[in-house]
């Protein structure tokens, strides 16, 4: 194979990554209804289109609410960080700071079709790139149908784990997208954390 070694770096062996990593048990039962009555009785902002709204409109239509750092949720931003450190250390060794924004608790309902279109986790204006983006299933698996959470790496599209309390966490570049929800109603909570541009 042709190798052509950055001049210093001849060394520096080539890692890959998986395209997620799975897991539970971050939050009980009790600690997801509690945020979800909590989140749910506060206002929520239509979302309707994605970034790239020039390419496709209704990109995305789904409300959103922002868990802001308080007394009141530190304990939900220590535990996915410690979540996201040890998996980080585990599976990428991606060089991160923290989190450069709130956490993100979405709402997918199914008397709107509810979805995400295919997407990868850009960087908005101001804040560090987004480098692992994690997304805990809050919603129990019977209490609505479609809104399936699919990634394609290789372009054959595999599904997320439905079950409550599952998370899965990926590279933010990675393309996913939440099929329509079409009956009930789907609640995740999502969390990026930042660090310098990838070199
Ligand atoms: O609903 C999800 O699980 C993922 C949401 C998502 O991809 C996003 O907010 O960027
Ligand atoms: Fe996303």
């Amino acid at each position: 194979m042709f190798w052509y070694p950055v001049p210093g770096r001849a060394d520096v062996a080539h890692i890959d990554f998986p395209p997620y990593v799975t897991g539970r048990n971050v939050f009980t039962d009790a600690e997801m209804d509690a945020l979800i009555a909590r989140m749910t009785g506060q206002p929520g902002q239509e979302v309707r289109t994605g970034p790239d709204l020039q390419i496709r409109p209704e990109q995305n239509r789904s409300t959103a609410r922002h868990i802001l750092p308080d007394p009141e949720s530190g304990w939900i931003y220590h535990r996915i960080m410690t979540t996201l450190s040890v998996l980080n250390a585990q599976s990428y060794q991606f060089d991160v700071k923290g989190m450069d924004e709130p956490l993100y608790f979405v709402t997918y309902e199914g008397k709107r079709q509810g979805h995400y279109s295919w997407h990868y986790d850009g960087t908005a204006a101001g804040q560090a790139p987004r480098k692992l983006s994690i997304t805990f299933q809050l919603s129990r698996a019977e209490d609505y149908e479609g809104g399936e959470l699919e990634f394609n790496r290789t372009g054959e599209p595999t599904t997320a784990p439905k079950e409550r309390g599952t998370f899965v966490l990926f590279p933010s570049f990675i393309l996913h997208r939440v099929r329509p929800v079409t009956r009930g109603i789907r609640h995740a909570l999502v969390a990026w954390v930042n660090g310098p541009p990838f070199k």
